[in-house]
Parts: C-alpha cells; sequence; structure tokens
C-alpha cells in the first residue's frame, strides 16, 4: 500500500479543468467536470465544422472516422491495442451488444454469471437479454466475493463490473479471467468505474470483451459516447446483435443484406454523435502527458488521506469500502444513518460527492483535478457539517434528487 505522506498527490493538469469557484467536486466517479479545452472546440465544431461545411463534414472534419480515433484514445488508458476500441451509444447498448455476441459464443452453454455489486443497468440489460431470447438462459447473481467459486463449467459468460459503483470494491480482473478461461466461459468486464481511475491492462488479461463509459473519469461529458472493446484475435467471431447500417462492411453500398464490418467497426449502430463526440476527443487530450501509473499513485494517495482524516475527526461515519488500497477502485464509501441529509449540507457548502442507498456517502478522488489541500478541507466541512449536526434541517431530508 502507498503512504500517503510520501506519495505525489496532484498531478500537474488541474488547470486543464474548469471547477466552478468554490466547489471541491468529489464525484467525478459519476460525471466528469468540464475539461477547458472542450468549450473553444465545440464552438469550432458547431460554427464552422457544422454552420460552414454543413455535410461535408462527414469527410472534410472525418467525423465518420471519430468512433474508432476515440476509441484508439480510450485504449492507450485501458491496455487495449490500436483497433480494438470502438466509440458509440450508451453504455447500456454496449452491454447488450457484448453479452449478445458472447452468448452466440457459447451456444451450449446457459448461464451468465454476475454479482449483486453490479450496476443494475447491466443486471437489467442481461434479464431482457434472456428474456428476449427464451432460450432457457438463467442469469445467475452472486456476492462480489463468492465470483470467483461461482464460475464452474456451467457458466457461458461472466459479466462483472470491475469496480463496485458503491463500495469501491475492486474485482480481481486477471485472476476471474483466468478462472472463467480455465472453465470455458467468455469473460465480459465493465469498466464503467476503472477507465481513467485505475490502471487496467485488458490484452493482458485476455478477456473476451469490455465496455465502460466515459462521462465519468474520463470527462466527456453528460451523455458522452461508451465504448466496447474485443479482443483483437475474436473481431470476426463477435456477431453484432444491434446489426444497424454504421456497423456494415460497407455502409454506404446500402446493400440489402448486412455483412458485418471485418474489424471493430462492427459494433457501430447508427449514426454518431458527433457533438458529443467531439466533446469527448477534446476531453482525451486532458490525459496527454498522463500515465495511469501516475493516477493510481495519487489517487491511492488521496483516498488514503480521507480515510485517515475522516475516520479520526466523524468516528460516526463507518468506512464500507474496503481498507486495503489494492481491493479499492477511486472511491471511497462510508456509511452514516444521516448520509443523504449529510451529503446534502455538505453539496449547500460546496463540497460535492454523492450519496446512494440507503445510507451510502460516496467520494470520488481524481487526481487531475483533485490534491490534497481539496481533500483536507473537504474533511473539514465534513466534520463541521456532523460535529454540529448541519445536516438535520428539513431541505435536507427532502428526498428528490436523482443523481
Ligand atoms: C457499471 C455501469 N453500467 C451501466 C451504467 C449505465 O450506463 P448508461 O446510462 O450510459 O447506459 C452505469 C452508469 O450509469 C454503470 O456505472
Ligand atoms: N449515468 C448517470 C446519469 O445519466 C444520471 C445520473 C447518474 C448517472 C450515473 O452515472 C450513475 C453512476 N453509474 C453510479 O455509479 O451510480
Amino acid at each position: 500500500m502507498s503512504d500517503p505522506v510520501t506519495q505525489p498527490v496532484t498531478l500537474p493538469v488541474k488547470d486543464r479543468f474548469h471547477l466552478p469557484e468554490g466547489v471541491i467536486y468529489l464525484d467525478g466517479n459519476s460525471l466528469g467536470p468540464l475539461p477547458r479545452a472542450v468549450v473553444p472546440h465545440l464552438d469550432k465544431v458547431v460554427q464552422e465544422e457544422w454552420g460552414q461545411h454543413l455535410i461535408k463534414g462527414w469527410n472534410v472534419d472525418d467525423w465518420m472516422g471519430q468512433p474508432v480515433r476515440v476509441g484508439n484514445q480510450v485504449a492507450r488508458l485501458i491496455g487495449a491495442p490500436e483497433g480494438s476500441v470502438v466509440m458509440g451509444d450508451t453504455l447500456s447498448l454496449k452491454v447488450y451488444q457484448a453479452l449478445s455476441a458472447a452468448l452466440l459464443m457459447r451456444p451450449d452453454r446457459r448461464v451468465v454469471l454476475s454479482d449483486n455489486g453490479n450496476f443494475p443497468s447491466d443486471l437489467y440489460i442481461a434479464q431482457g437479454l434472456i428474456r428476449h431470447l427464451d432460450r432457457g438462459h438463467e442469469l445467475r447473481v452472486v456476492d462480489p466475493e463468492a465470483v470467483l467459486d461461482a464460475i464452474t463449467d456451467e457458466i457461458a459468460v461472466v459479466m462483472i463490473t470491475q469496480v463496485d459503483y458503491r463500495t469501491g470494491r475492486m474485482h480481481d480482473m486477471q485472476a476471474i479471467t483466468r478462472k472463467a478461461h480455465e472453465k470455458g466461459a467468455v469473460m465480459i468486464w465493465d469498466l464503467a468505474h476503472s477507465a481513467g481511475a485505475v490502471p487496467v491492462d485488458l490484452a493482458g488479461s485476455g478477456c473476451e470483451f469490455a465496455v465502460g463509459c466515459t462521462y465519468k473519469y474520463l470527462n466527456g461529458g453528460p451523455g458522452a459516447p461508451a465504448f466496447i472493446y474485443i479482443r483483437s484475435d475474436l473481431v470476426g467471431q463477435a456477431q453484432p446483435a444491434l446489426s444497424g447500417w454504421m456497423g456494415h462492411d460497407a455502409p454506404f453500398a446500402f446493400d440489402l443484406d448486412y455483412r458485418p464490418a471485418v474489424d471493430i467497426e462492427r459494433m457501430r449502430v447508427g449514426t454518431p454523435p458527433v457533438i458529443q463526440m467531439s466533446a469527448l476527443e477534446t476531453a482525451m487530450r486532458a490525459w496527454d502527458g498522463i500515465e495511469m501509473s501516475a493516477v493510481r499513485d495519487a489517487s491511492v494517495a488521496l483516498s488514503e488521506t480521507f480515510i485517515q482524516e475522516v475516520e479520526a475527526r466523524c468516528p460516526a461515519l463507518r468506512l464500507i469500502s474496503p481498507r486495503n488500497a489494492d481491493e479499492r477502485g477511486s472511491q471511497v464509501s462510508f456509511a452514516f444513518e444521516q448520509g443523504y441529509a449529510a451529503m446534502q449540507a455538505l453539496i449547500a457548502r460546496g463540497v460535492i460527492g454523492d450519496f446512494r442507498a440507503p445510507d451510502v456517502m460516496r467520494f470520488g478522488f481524481t487526481p487531475l483535478y483533485i490534491d490534497r489541500d481539496d481533500v483536507i478541507a473537504a474533511v473539514d466541512i465534513l466534520a463541521d457539517v456532523i460535529d454540529n449536526r448541519l445536516w438535520d434541517r428539513p431541505e435536507y431530508h427532502a428526498k428528490g434528487r436523482v443523481t
């Protein structure tokens, strides 16, 4: 485990982000802040590319190449080779694509294995797909700690989100993938809470598929497109269930029959969201010169400092994230009975984290724009909220926020 005192806790890129005055933003694990360069770039995209170039933009501005081009930017941060990642759609759709293709690769097996720390949308997608297939598949959901033992030779697909959205608990990607392969299952990783948060070695893990979103740690903005990865040697075997024209081998041949692209572009579906994708493409420049190992060191140092300070100063809060940093992603969660109201009181004082039912206060540590001073200042405010029961005001108890 890293020593929080000696590790570097600041990366020299905070200036690349716009953060509102007076805000300490500890919610980049849900929605990343605005990278400054996005504003002038979107202005150019709208005024010049759309406004002046009109439909020529597909060629002169290479809007058509964006899903693969941006996929390559993401690939660098998740240990994936060039050409193995493509962008588009929402993460829920990417889960559908990966799971449907994976099930076709194991036609004789009927069980999809996941865990109850997974984000519900992934489980809902699996339930919907299984119902739709109507071929007797079962979604088996176990405790996160039980996943390894639950991988048996009945399992067709193991589908796991690496970092638990509530607790920050992180699965061992290498060990689970190895076991899945020993038992003949296909492995899908959801990297929603990993990409840009922790070093990921997709190619080294050997997993068949991975998916993830880009509005959290990759700062692509609300509704930013998701990504899907396919192991390079398997691209030709992955049959797209969402066989839209942009995934066709020759979209502009307008054939009446679908023929998937020979490469990762077969996981494209329809017209890409150019403006949102342009925001993401520019947001990814905030990673220029940054290595994930440095991000991880800083994230661990910040998280450890936060845990030490909160435990020393707010004993009413109970750590529910793993204490061992090696088993955590880049967020820290504490349980507190009045967590909802306490989070509202914190937000009112400029410290933005979030809350997950029934009592979880979540704090994300994103060292591209959060430093040690922010962490200490956030704990000062948190201690004030708890010590002085600042949460005990009717307006902080009124439920209504969706996030
Ligand atoms: C692990 C995971 N899967 C799926 C989703 C849903 O993603 P989307 O709303 O982009 O489909 C999220 C976040 O919202 C998530 O964290
Ligand atoms: N994607 C979100 C949205 O569209 C609205 C509100 C929140 C989100 C989230 O990303 C939630 C997030 N996956 C979580 O970890 O809880």
